[in-house]
């Protein structure tokens, strides 16, 4: 099995204590891995450090056995959409993907067909200011698809999208994941990360549980949900 991403013994401090500490697990070719955890968990920490943008206190985040920021072309290799990557409001849809394909070095074709694939094709020529909380969350996954990634990073992808579009993400990641992508998502909605993951890492500063849907399905006796709170209950 390929291994795409690793946190190795990841520790993160911020503001004088850890905010994730010793995080270690993989993600392999051909998997979801849902990444939960309560608000302050960790999880966008986890995944700025898997993505280079904050560096770890100790331990390590890899992605295809290397840092992030040593990546050639990292758009080609790891698609990234995290909270934060604000879109510039005055640019339509269509040029904001463009300046993407621009910064990834990707072909230009990828910009239509991208966009066909979010089902943003009808609305690219609108400004980002006039897209729903759904579309910008759309467009956002275009941006990280731009360059054709094996392994997408994507923080809570489902928050605004209604359920046409839950069921959208849902039906693309299992594409993505069979197709021998690999993606990585943090998200807060467990009935739909339950859909979609092959994996389930809980985390709360450090892994409360890690290992595979139906482990923990298991132990909340049918239920991601149950198991959650039955995970945090024990934790505190
Ligand atoms: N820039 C920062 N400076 C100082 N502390 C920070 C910073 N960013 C996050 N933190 C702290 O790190 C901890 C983890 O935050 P983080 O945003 O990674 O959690 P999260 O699991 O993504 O939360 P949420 O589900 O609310 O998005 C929190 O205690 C938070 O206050």
């Amino acid at each position: 099995m390929t291994v795409t991403a690793s946190f190795e013994q990841f520790s993160k401090k911020r503001g004088g204590r850890f905010a994730v500490q010793e995080l270690t697990f993989d993600v392999q070719a051909g998997r979801v891995v849902g990444l939960i955890g309560p608000n302050g968990a960790g999880k966008s920490t986890a995944l700025a450090g898997l993505t280079g943008l904050v560096e770890p206190t100790s331990g390590r985040a890899t992605v295809f056995g290397t840092d992030y920021r040593s990546l050639r072309r990292p758009a080609t290799k790891v698609g990234v959409n995290l909270d934060g990557m604000d879109i510039e409001p005055g640019l339509t849809g269509l040029r904001h993907l463009q300046i993407c394909q621009l910064a990834a070095g990707a072909e230009r074709q990828a910009v239509d067909q991208i966009l066909e694939q979010v089902d943003l094709a009808a609305e690219a020529k609108k400004k980002v200011r006039d897209y729903s909380l759904g579309m910008r969350q759309r467009l956002g996954i275009a941006s990280a698809l731009i360059g054709r990634p094996q392994l997408l990073v994507l923080d809570e992808p489902a928050n605004g999208l209604d359920p046409e579009g839950i069921q959208w993400l849902r039906r693309f990641l299992r594409d993505f994941a069979a197709s021998g992508g690999s993606a990585l998502v943090s998200s807060h909605q467990l009935m739909e990360l339950e859909q979609v993951a092959d994996e389930v890492v809980i985390l709360k500063q450090r892994t409360l549980f890690q290992g595979t849907l139906k482990e923990a399905k298991a132990l909340g006796g049918g239920s991601l949900e149950s198991a959650y709170f039955k995970i945090l209950d024990r934790a505190r």
